[in-house]
């Protein structure tokens, strides 16, 4: 469980986080207008940044000065904005990159490629040629070969054609039932707040309101966000 507590945080002389504190749960949605903060919490999170006040455990580990790479050893995965993948290289092989030296790799591949039978489908495929939903199923599935206790997820829906993204919005849900965590950034605040044990709406920087997930929260969230 990620406990991040109090949290000021930004860039150089920037600060863009103030006093964040964020609702534990399974699934916790983070909320809010562009620029509010939330790609830089979950950097936070990940560790590409670090806190100047507050607290950052994970499973009662103070992490807060842990580089990112021990993170994912502890069992953190980052899937950022922009459905990163090598686009020269196929779709298995973008798998493989994570999963070689892996103890049970090839069975960690198998089980991404019947979760999204798109990425079966395309496992010769360059990245660059899959369509953007591909490329971030691709991108969970990489995460997720990992085997994390915890996924950190930007934006997966940002951008992507309705099909891919309810396959997503599926998975997302399918997670909590095997037993991982996820840190969601997310803008359709219907899909969030369904998919949510708790969440945080971040205004400017600030929490601007913390609840409990649920689709009879969205009218109280598009109030704290005026939309
Ligand atoms: N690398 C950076 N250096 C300096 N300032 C940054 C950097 N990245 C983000 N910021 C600033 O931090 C603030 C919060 O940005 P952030 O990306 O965390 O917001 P966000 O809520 O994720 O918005 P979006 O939905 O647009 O990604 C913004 O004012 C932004 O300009």
């Amino acid at each position: 469980m990620l406990e991040l507590t109090d949290i000021e945080a930004g860039y150089g002389r920037t600060q863009v986080l103030h006093g964040v504190t964020v609702p534990t749960g399974k699934v916790v949605a983070v909320l809010g207008h562009n620029g509010a903060g939330k790609t830089t919490l979950l950097r936070l999170a990940i560790g590409l940044i670090k806190p100047s006040k507050g607290r950052v455990f994970f499973d009662g580990e103070n992490i807060a000065s842990l580089a990112p790479n021990k993170r994912v050893a502890r069992g953190m995965a980052y899937v950022p904005q922009g459905q990163q993948a090598f686009g020269q290289l196929t779709t298995m092989e973008n798998l493989q990159l994570v999963a070689d030296g892996r103890r049970r790799g090839k069975t960690l591949i198998d089980a991404q490629l019947a979760r999204f039978p798109a990425l079966e489908k395309f496992a010769t495929r360059k990245a660059g040629l899959l369509s953007g939903g591909q490329r971030q199923q691709l991108a969970i599935a990489r995460a997720l070969i990992t085997e994390p206790k915890l996924l950190i997820l930007d934006e997966p829906t940002e951008g992507i054609q309705p099909t891919i993204v309810a396959e997503i919005e599926h998975t997302i849900m399918q997670l909590a039932g095997e037993g991982i965590s996820v840190l969601l950034v997310e803008q359709h605040i219907g899909f969030a707040l369904e998919a949510a044990e708790r969440y945080v709406v971040l205004a400017s920087g600030f929490v601007a309101q913390t609840g409990e997930g649920g689709s009879a929260a969205a009218a109280t969230v598009r109030a704290a966000m005026a939309i």
